[in-house]
């Protein structure tokens, strides 16, 4: 791992299903806490630039969360897979590169291995988060089963052999976000405060 600036001081690392609301809920919490206390970190955005890039496709669509990138996700799943058979920590060192902040939220864990990168590099720091919604609700945000996707590791990768440290339920019926993440927010405050004293 090359020389670091500086360490974070909390590494929250979220998967959940498609639809289940990961950038959604780490964007909220970012917005609570700010940009200079909080990054999010996206593994597919290397992965999405440089696919971008090699097939003339508009990153920004790719990025976004309509339609488009689903028209190319199968493709870049198994692109992305052959750049991670030769090295697992490819795209988690790539996303993590230049991030400064002291709390990092990791926004799309789908497989073991990037979980497992940043609990090796950082095996202090870092805590797991699942986003959990039902297939009716991920429906209505636009999700519908397809296969070699949703039957895949990039789906399925950590739905066995994890023990998540927090579990977010992202319904329309469950308790709300705020409350929900309400203790999360307490560790990343703690994590910030922890670091601004080591600073000074
Ligand atoms: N609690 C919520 N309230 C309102 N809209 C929500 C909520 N959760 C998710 N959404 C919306 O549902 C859609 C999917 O959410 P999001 O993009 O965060 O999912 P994701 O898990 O990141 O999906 P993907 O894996 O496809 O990137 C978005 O349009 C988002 O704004
Ligand atoms: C190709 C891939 O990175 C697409 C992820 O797109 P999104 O996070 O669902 O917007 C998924 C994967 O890496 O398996």
């Amino acid at each position: 791992m090359e020389d670091r600036v500086s360490e974070p001081s909390l590494v929250l690392v979220f998967s959940g299903k498609r639809k289940s609301g990961k950038d959604y809920v780490t964007e909220l919490i970012q917005q609570r806490l700010g940009p200079d206390v909080c990054c999010i970190l996206r593994l597919s955005g290397p992965l999405k630039e440089q696919y971008a890039q090699e097939h003339g496709l508009d990153l920004d669509q790719l990025m976004g969360p309509g339609p488009y990138k689903e028209q190319y996700r199968a493709d870049m799943i198994h692109w992305g897979e052959s750049r991670r058979r030769q090295d697992p920590g490819f795209f988690c060192r790539l996303a993590s590169r230049g991030a400064c902040q002291p709390v990092w939220l990791v926004s799309d864990a789908r497989r073991l291995s990037d979980l497992q990168w940043f609990q090796a590099e950082f095996p202090q720091q870092t805590q797991s988060v699942r986003v959990q919604s039902s297939e009716k609700t991920r429906s209505q945000r636009g999700w519908s089963f397809t296969a070699g996707v949703d039957d895949a590791e990039s789906e399925c990768g950590l739905d066995n052999g994890v023990e998540f440290d927090w579990i977010v339920i992202n319904e329309a019926d469950a308790p709300s976000l705020d409350e929900q993440l309400r203790p999360i927010l307490q560790l990343t405050e703690e994590a910030a405060s922890t670091s601004s004293v080591n600073q000074s």
